[in-house]
C-alpha cells in the first residue's frame, strides 16, 4: 500500500505538487494520469525517497522510503528508463542489482526472461538498446528484489503496441498476486487499458480519483456539428464546456444541455450521444489544453 498525505513541493514560488493525498492499493493497479508537467514524476520521486518534500508524507507499506531496510525488496522503482549506465550490458545492470540486494544470481536470469529481452540482447551495452527495451529492463530491475509494490513512471514510453499489451499482463499478474502497482501516464487512453484505479492530477493538483469505472461512467457528450467550430463557440455562449478533438467535440455537459445550446445558436447537429468516460476525457482534454495556452503564452513573452 502507498500512502500519500497532504504531499507539496515547491521549487521557489512554484508548487510543482499542492498539496496532494491518494492510496494505492494492494491488489489494483493504480494509474497516476496527468499532463507533461503535471507532477507526476515530482510526486512519485517523493514517494521513492528521492526528493525530498516541502510538505506533507509519503509512505509504503506504513514507513517512508527511507527507513525501509533494504528497500528494493519491498519496493520496485522504475523513474527514467534511461538513466541506467549505457557502458554496462543489460545482463550487468541486473548482476549489479542482485548483488546489492543480496540475490542469487538465479533471479537475474529469471527476470529476463519475464521481460522477454534473449541472451543475446541482454549481452548488449544499454546504450544500443532501444527505448522499450530500455523499459523492459528497467521493470526487469524494479522486480528484481520480488517487491511486493511498484512504482513505474511512464513504463509504456517507447513501447510498441505488443510491448503495452505484454506490460499490461505483467502487471495484471502481478496485481493479482496481491501487489500494489501505481503507474504514471500522460496518455488518458494507455492508461485505461492498464489501471484499475485512477488518479488524474493537473498543475499540482488532484483533480479526479476513483475506480476507473466510476470515472468513466461521468456524464458527458459526443457531439459533432459540420460546423464544429460553431458548435464550440455555441457551447461556450451556454456556458458549457467542451473540447474540440480530431473528429468530434466532448463536453461534460448532457445531451440535451448540449441539443439545447446548438440549437438556441441554429447550429444542425450530425450525432449527439452520451459517450461514456467523454466527461473524463474532455477533463483531461481541458487540462491539456489550458497547459498549451501556458506554454504559448509563456513562450510569447519570452519572445
Ligand atoms: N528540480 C526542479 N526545479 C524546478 N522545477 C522543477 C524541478 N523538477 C520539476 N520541476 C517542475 O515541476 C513541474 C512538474 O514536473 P514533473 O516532472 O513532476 O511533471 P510530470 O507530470 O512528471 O510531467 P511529464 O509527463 O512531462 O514527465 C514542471 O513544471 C517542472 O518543470
Amino acid at each position: 500500500m502507498i500512502e500519500v498525505q497532504s504531499l507539496s513541493k515547491s521549487y521557489g514560488d512554484f508548487r510543482a505538487v499542492d498539496d496532494v493525498s491518494f492510496v494505492c492499493r494492494p491488489g489494483r493497479v493504480t494509474g497516476f494520469l496527468g499532463p507533461n508537467g503535471a507532477g507526476k514524476s515530482t510526486a512519485m520521486r517523493m514517494i521513492a525517497g528521492l526528493t525530498r518534500p516541502t510538505g506533507g508524507t509519503a509512505t509504503v507499506g506504513g514507513s517512508a522510503y527511507a527507513d525501509i531496510p533494504n528497500p528494493a525488496t519491498q519496493v520496485g522503482v522504475l523513474l527514467d528508463a534511461s538513466a541506467q549506465h549505457g557502458g554496462r550490458t543489460g545482463r550487468e545492470v541486473l548482476v549489479i542489482g542482485a548483488r546489492a540486494m543480496g540475490l542469487p544470481m538465479t533471479r537475474v536470469d529469471e527476470m529476463l526472461a519475464l521481460v522477454g529481452l534473449t541472451p543475446k540482447e541482454a549481452k548488449r551495452r544499454v546504450r544500443n538498446y532501444s527505448l522499450g527495451m530500455r523499459q523492459r529492463l528497467g521493470i526487469a530491475h524494479a522486480l528484481l528484489g520480488d517487491p511486493k509494490v511498484l512504482i513505474l513512471d511512464e513504463p509504456a514510453n517507447g513501447l510498441d503496441p505488443a510491448g503495452i499489451h505484454w506490460m499490461r499482463q505483467l502487471l495484471r499478474d502481478y496485481a493479482n498476486r496481491g501487489g500494489t502497482v501505481m503507474l504514471s501516464s500522460h496518455l488518458l487512453h494507455e492508461i485505461q487499458i492498464i489501471a484499475d484505479d485512477l488518479i488524474v492530477i493537473g498543475h499540482g493538483r488532484i483533480v479526479a480519483s476513483g475506480t476507473k469505472d466510476e470515472l468513466l461512467k461521468t456524464a458527458g457528450t459526443r457531439v459533432r456539428a459540420r460546423d464544429q467550430v460553431a458548435l464550440v463557440e455555441a457551447l461556450t455562449a451556454a456556458g458549457l464546456e467542451s473540447i474540440l478533438a480530431s473528429d468530434a467535440i466532448t463536453s461534460p455537459a448532457s445531451p440535451e444541455e448540449v441539443g439545447l445550446a446548438a440549437a438556441k445558436a441554429g447550429v444542425p447537429l450530425l450525432e449527439l450521444r452520451e459517450a461514456d468516460g467523454a466527461g473524463l476525457e474532455a477533463m483531461f482534454l481541458q487540462l491539456t489544453a489550458e497547459d498549451q495556452r501556458d506554454l504559448i503564452a509563456t513562450e510569447g513573452v519570452q519572445s
